[in-house]
């Protein structure tokens, strides 16, 4: 297809399922002048294990921007929650940040340098600067306190000058954010339906008025129709209050939807990073296409799904060269003997020897 036609179908899918989608130019300039908040440069992560080191994150640089909604796909085992996890600082043995900085830009121009910090250090910006909303909401709301308790306690330890009233007070507004009645901080959290609970997680890891919100697959174990209903819902909420969003999910039509930029993961790597018409419209990479055919955009009509031949690598026993190599239609033997670095083409950055070059740019119509 014509590239102007799938960039204008492109914009068409957004603007129907969000009226008031940015144009790409658009998302471009506010990236532009918005200010950085976090900061990865070279980040590695490790598994350290009794059968080897496991390279589950290599070499992530990153620049988040206030306000930004970053997403980051790939297929399982690609190393999308290992590296929320270490963006977030919430990594646990055998995870280890084996490499790299990770630099947090307080609104006061204060940069804090959040990899040299230790735990107790961290404590003071978790859920002020960072906060975190995982897949299960069972794993991460207490089952045996009041929903009401459990958002007390964190507005109150965070700010121990708010009175107990005041903190409720917080706490049923953070529902009512989210569509769920006062009433309900009276209840347990088994006392709430699977999407209630999860709309519960967002409105808890808004309650301190953080700078980021981690949010590692949020709606997966919600049916698809409350899925829409939460990812609107945590639109509408970063559009009103502002916070930066990393979004970590293998549904690659989901991130196209609701990112301003998206992040492709492979084998513990970035091989992509561009804004949601260009990995769509003309993704550089060709895993960017495999991911895009595997996963077309819920707007599109019903066809045959295409998938990607092939496996994904043993981290413990990579490729000598691109880790794609062995699935890709376009490999060549400097593929398979050098790593390819991510670079800048065109407005979009891929970690592919071909990519802007006459076969890949043929292989993408
Ligand atoms: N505790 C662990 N010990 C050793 N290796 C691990 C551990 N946890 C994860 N890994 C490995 O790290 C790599 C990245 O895993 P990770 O869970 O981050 O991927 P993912 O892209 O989030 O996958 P999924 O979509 O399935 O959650 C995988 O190869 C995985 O096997």
């Amino acid at each position: 297809m014509h590239d102007e036609t799938v960039a204008a179908r492109t914009a068409d899918i957004l603007r129907t399922e969000h009226p008031a989608a940015e144009t790409t130019a658009q998302i471009a300039a506010r990236l532009a002048s918005a200010p950085p908040l976090l900061v990865a440069e070279h980040l590695d992560v490790t598994y350290v294990t009794e059968v080897g080191e496991v390279p589950a994150v290599r070499d992530v640089n990153l620049t988040l921007h206030r306000g930004e909604i970053l997403g980051i796909a790939g297929e399982s085992a690609s190393g999308k929650s290992t590296l929320l996890n270490a963006l977030a600082r919430l990594q646990r043995p055998p995870a280890v940040t084996s490499g790299g900085t990770l630099t947090f830009h307080r609104s006061d121009g204060e940069e804090l340098v959040l990899s040299a910090m230790t735990e107790e250090q961290l404590r003071r910006y978790r859920w002020t600067s960072l906060s975190v909303v995982m897949q299960s909401a069972m794993a991460s709301l207490n089952p045996v306190i009041r929903l009401g308790s459990q958002f007390t306690d964190v507005i109150r330890e965070h700010d121990p000058e708010v009175t107990e009233r005041q903190a409720t007070e917080r706490a049923a507004e953070l529902l009512e954010m989210v569509g769920i009645q006062r009433d309900r901080l009276r209840a347990y959290p088994h006392q709430l339906s699977g999407g209630m609970q999860q709309r519960a997680l967002i409105a808890l890891s808004l309650a301190c008025d953080p700078d980021v919100v981690f949010m590692d697959e949020p709606t997966t174990a919600v049916d698809v129709v409350m899925q829409r209903q939460i990812l609107s819902q945590i639109l509408q909420l970063q559009a009103r209050l502002g916070f930066a969003i990393v979004f970590v999910t293998h549904d690659l039509s989901l991130l196209l939807e609701i990112s301003d930029r998206i992040a492709i993961m492979y084998a513990g790597r970035f091989v992509e990073l561009g804004m949601p018409e260009q990995i769509y419209g003309s993704a550089l990479h060709p895993y960017t296409r495999g991911l895009r055919g595997a996963f077309p955009p819920l707007s599109e009509p019903v066809r045959r799904l295409a998938g990607i031949p092939g496996t994904p690598p043993d981290l413990l026993d990579l490729p000598a060269g691109c880790s794609f190599a062995p699935r890709c239609p376009l490999a060549s033997e400097v593929c398979r003997t050098t790593r390819p670095e991510l670079r800048e083409i065109g407005g979009g950055q891929a970690a592919c020897h071909h990519a802007g070059t006459t076969e890949e740019v043929t292989a993408r119509a």
